[in-house]
């Protein structure tokens, strides 16, 4: 079993977006630790295998974050499944859950899955507006949502998610301080060295997404920086 606690930077892959072999070389062989496939859109069992079939020519972990029931498929190394904490719709925190382990609990390798308990706070990504997501949260309110998620829940991972926008390092900084078991996930608009060396400071593991379809060679540089 990976150990995905030791992780400090991993690459988000959308199944929905297109991206040619010669990138997906160059992501894969990056020196990143780990390859997360996932998104809020779009997401269908054809593109999740196809995408999965692909990263597999090489050796890099390789991670479904499970948004729909159907794009589940064999051949993960992991499967992290996202319960958004600060959703309004139970169906995102543990009503879609129950269904999946009520239709597949049988043949689940408990092994294999990981929960994340996400906080999700940048209102314009898609993530917020699929989940119903309520992001009017002050620093307090994130703090509250990462202690629920390690001690009440024992959830081994708290997702800071600001998919798309960059965040602000006091929250990751304050969230990490509060944080003694649960492992800190930072995402969200890294687009530069600068910002990856920045949140690495503080959380546990930097994933990096949407930068590496529109400016690969940042995108590859990240890795260094988190990882030194
Ligand atoms: C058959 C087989 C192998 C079985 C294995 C057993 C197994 C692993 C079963 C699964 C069991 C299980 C408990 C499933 C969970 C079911 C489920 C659907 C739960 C809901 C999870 C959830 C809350 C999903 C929402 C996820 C989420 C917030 C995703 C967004 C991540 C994100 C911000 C991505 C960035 O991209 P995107 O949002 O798409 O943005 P752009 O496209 O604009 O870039
Ligand atoms: O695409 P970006 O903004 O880098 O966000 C990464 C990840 O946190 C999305 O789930
Ligand atoms: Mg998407």
């Amino acid at each position: 079993m990976y150990d995905y606690k030791e992780w400090k930077h991993v690459f988000k892959l959308d199944p929905q977006k297109e991206i040619s072999d010669e990138s997906l070389e160059k992501i894969c062989e990056s020196g990143t630790d780990a390859i997360l496939v996932g998104g809020s859109d779009g997401v269908t069992l054809d593109n999740v295998i196809h995408l999965m079939s692909r990263i597999r020519r090489y050796t890099v972990p390789c991670i479904l974050e499970v948004s729909t029931i159907e794009s589940v498929t064999p051949g993960f190394d992991l499967y992290f499944i996202p319960t958004v904490l600060n959703s309004r719709n139970t169906d995102w925190i543990t009503g879609l859950h129950h269904q999946a382990v009520k239709e597949y609990g049988e043949i689940m390798n408990w092994d294999e899955i990981i929960m994340e308990g996400y906080c999700i706070v940048n209102k314009d990504c898609k993530a917020a507006t699929l989940t119903d997501a309520k992001t009017d949260l002050d620093i307090d309110d994130i703090i509250a949502y990462a202690q629920m998620t390690e001690k009440m829940f024992h959830l081994p991972i708290f997702y800071l998610e600001y998919s798309g926008t960059y965040g602000d390092k006091k929250v990751v900084k304050e969230v990490k301080a509060t944080l003694s078991e649960t492992q800190l996930f930072y995402g969200g608009g890294i687009t530069t060295v600068e910002q990856a060396k920045e949140m690495a400071e503080f959380a546990d593991t930097v994933i990096v997404g949407n930068i590496v379809y529109s400016d690969l060679a940042s995108a590859i540089k990240t890795v260094q920086a988190v990882k030194g």
